[in-house]
Parts: C-alpha cells; structure tokens; sequence
C-alpha cells in the first residue's frame, strides 16, 4: 500500500481550492507503488465537467529540494510531447505546497494500465518512449547527480555486511564481492549522457494496447549514460518477476523500438552489458538493504533482491546479449 499519511477531507478540500481545478469531489488512497502516498483526486472542474489529477505527497525517500528539478521536467517533457503528466501550478504558481512537513504536488492524471507480461509491440513502444524521453530532455536546462550510482549501491551493500546478504541468499555475498570491483574498474565514462528517467520499471509506464499513455514516477530522474537507462529498462522489462526466465524477443523489440528514436552509437552497445550488470545491481542494492532494513510490521511489500541477483548473473554469463 502507498498511503503513509491520512489527510482528512477539509484539509484536503482546503488543499484542492488552492488550485485552479473546481471543488473536490472525492479522493481515494491508491495502493501501488512504495515510496510515496498517492490519491486519485476527482473535482468538479474547471468548467463543471469534472476532472481527475493525482495529488503525491512526498514521503522521507524524495529530497524535496529536488522537487523543482523532477517537477519541472515532467512540464518540460510535456510541453515536447512526451506521454508525461504535467504539473498543476496552484492559484500562485507554485507546482507544490506543504502540508505541515510534507510537500504535496498535484499532478495531470493519465489514463492506462500497467501490463504485468508486456507484448513485444508494447515493449517496442516503451523503448521508442525511453529514446523520446532522452531526446526531448536534451535542453531541459537543469542537471541533478545520480544519487543512486555506484558509490551509493557499494554504500547500500556494505550496510547490509556479508552476513545480512547471506541471510537473503548464502551465495548473494560472494556475487557481490565479485561484481562490484569489477563494475568499478569498468564503468565507462565516455558515453553520451543526459536525463535519464532511471526507474523505468512496468509499473512506471501506463498503455493503452500497444500505446504508452503514461511516463510516470520521475522521482530517481537525474543526470547519467543515457545508454544505462536503456540498460535499467531493459533489466526491468525482459525477465519473468523472479528473473530466471529472459525473454529473448522482449529484449530484441525493446532495444528495436529505442533504435527506431535514437540509434545506439557502437561503443554504446559495446557497453551495455556492463551497464545491464550495473543495473541489476543497482536493484539488487536497494533491495536488499530494504529488505534487511525494513521493519516487519511496515506496510510496504518487500521486493525479492534475488530476482535481480538472477538478472545480474545472467548478464554476466551472456557478455554477447546485446551484439547488433
Ligand atoms: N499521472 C498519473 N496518472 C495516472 N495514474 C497515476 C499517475 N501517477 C501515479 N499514478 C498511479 O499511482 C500509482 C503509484 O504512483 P508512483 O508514482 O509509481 O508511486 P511511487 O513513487 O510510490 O512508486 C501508479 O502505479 C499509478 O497507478
Ligand atoms: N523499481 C524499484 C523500486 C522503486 O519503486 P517505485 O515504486 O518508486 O518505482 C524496484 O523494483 O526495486
């Protein structure tokens, strides 16, 4: 579930007459996702005829000096045509607000589902929506660092020692020792870079049949190798759930669909087996440390670290995944 915070109905109605969106009608705590709380906010409209947004409150894990950076690239992305939301800018032109110690955006609703077993037409359409993201991106005048790099994942991993990843798997220590020197000695650092989106899992992309309708949860967006993102999706998108089944013809529609946009340079795809092994163990990292670190009564469900500890032993046994 992914509703931290209970808001009551006038402080939320309060909150809605700050924008320019009608009444509220309803809002309703929406169970997906685990980092911040969501509801789907129904008003009466502008003109009457009602409308629908999705109002976040940001919750411990978004820095909300970030929020100007994540906030205003979904409206820079929007106004270049990519399926993202826009932010909605209360009556004084703020695109968030506080309630006590929490900020809170309103944000465009997108209709869509998340597909659980994705086609390879989908997957085609997801990769040409990643390469649409990058291109429009590239004057989006901002920059942020990725928090989430490798210093951050070594960090995240020796927090949790050898002996809490043994307790997840005894073989997780010894792959970690063994992969993390060598995506350090390797890691490239002549590839194209922009804003990546980061978190492209299934669960941040709405379709409708074969059309993507939504790019959402930009909140790990940041500055990075444009081709780790394909990476990071390609991870997210071209397994089964526990990662021990690779799905040949998701892979090769999805890398097709982001080519078709923006063509890989060689020395991109010479590299993407090395950023697909950084990408699993980028999940893999926080994973794992959530998995130790979380306690057992919260109300988010735990992610199995093992399926991209499985994805990233694939990686490392098919070096030749991704020749052209
Ligand atoms: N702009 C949007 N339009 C429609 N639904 C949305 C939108 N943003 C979020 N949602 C819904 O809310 C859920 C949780 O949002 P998400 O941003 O993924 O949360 P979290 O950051 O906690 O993972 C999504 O799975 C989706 O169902
Ligand atoms: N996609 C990550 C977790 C991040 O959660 P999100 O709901 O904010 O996308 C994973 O699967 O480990």
């Amino acid at each position: 579930m992914a509703v931290y915070t209970q808001l009551g109905a006038e402080t939320l109605a309060a909150l809605i007459a700050e924008f320019d969106v009608g009444a509220l009608v309803s809002a309703k705590g929406i169970a997906e996702g685990v980092s911040n709380s969501n509801w789907l906010i129904d008003t009466s409209g502008k003109d009457g005829n009602g409308a629908r947004f999705i109002l976040t409150m940001f919750e411990g894990r978004t820095d909300v000096g970030d929020l100007p950076f994540f906030l205003g690239l979904l409206d820079h992305l929007a106004d270049k045509g990519c399926p993202v939301p826009r932010t909605i800018h209360d009556r004084a032109g703020a695109s968030f607000r506080w309630i006590d110690d929490k900020a809170l955006a309103l944000i465009e609703f997108l209709p869509g589902v998340s597909v659980s077993e994705p086609t390879a037409a989908q997957a085609y359409a997801v990769g040409g929506a990643l390469a649409q993201v990058h291109l429009a991106a590239q004057d989006f005048g901002s920059t942020r660092a990725n928090g989430m790099d490798l210093t951050a994942w070594k960090g995240l991993l020796e927090d949790c020692g050898a002996q809490g990843l043994a307790q997840i798997n005894p073989d997780l220590a010894a792959l970690v020792a063994e992969e993390l020197p060598l995506l350090a000695q390797n890691w490239p650092t002549d590839l194209p870079r922009g804003i990546v989106h980061a978190d492209l899992f299934p669960d941040n992309v709405l379709m409708l049949d074969d059309k993507v309708t939504g790019l959402i949860d930009f909140y790990f967006a940041c500055t990075d190798i444009l081709a780790y993102d394909v990476a990071v999706t390609h991870a997210a998108w071209c397994f089964s759930n526990d990662g021990t089944r690779f799905d040949a013809d998701i892979s090769q529609a999805l890398l097709a669909g982001y080519e078709a946009v923006r063509p890989l340079s060689e020395a991109e795809r010479a590299a993407l087996p090395l950023l697909a092994r950084g990408a699993a163990m980028r999940f893999l990292s926080t994973r794992a440390y959530d998995w130790i670190n979380t306690p057992a009564d919260a109300l988010v469900v735990k992610k199995d670290p093992m399926a991209f500890a499985n994805r990233l032993r694939f990686y490392a046994a098919h070096p030749a995944l991704f020749a052209a």
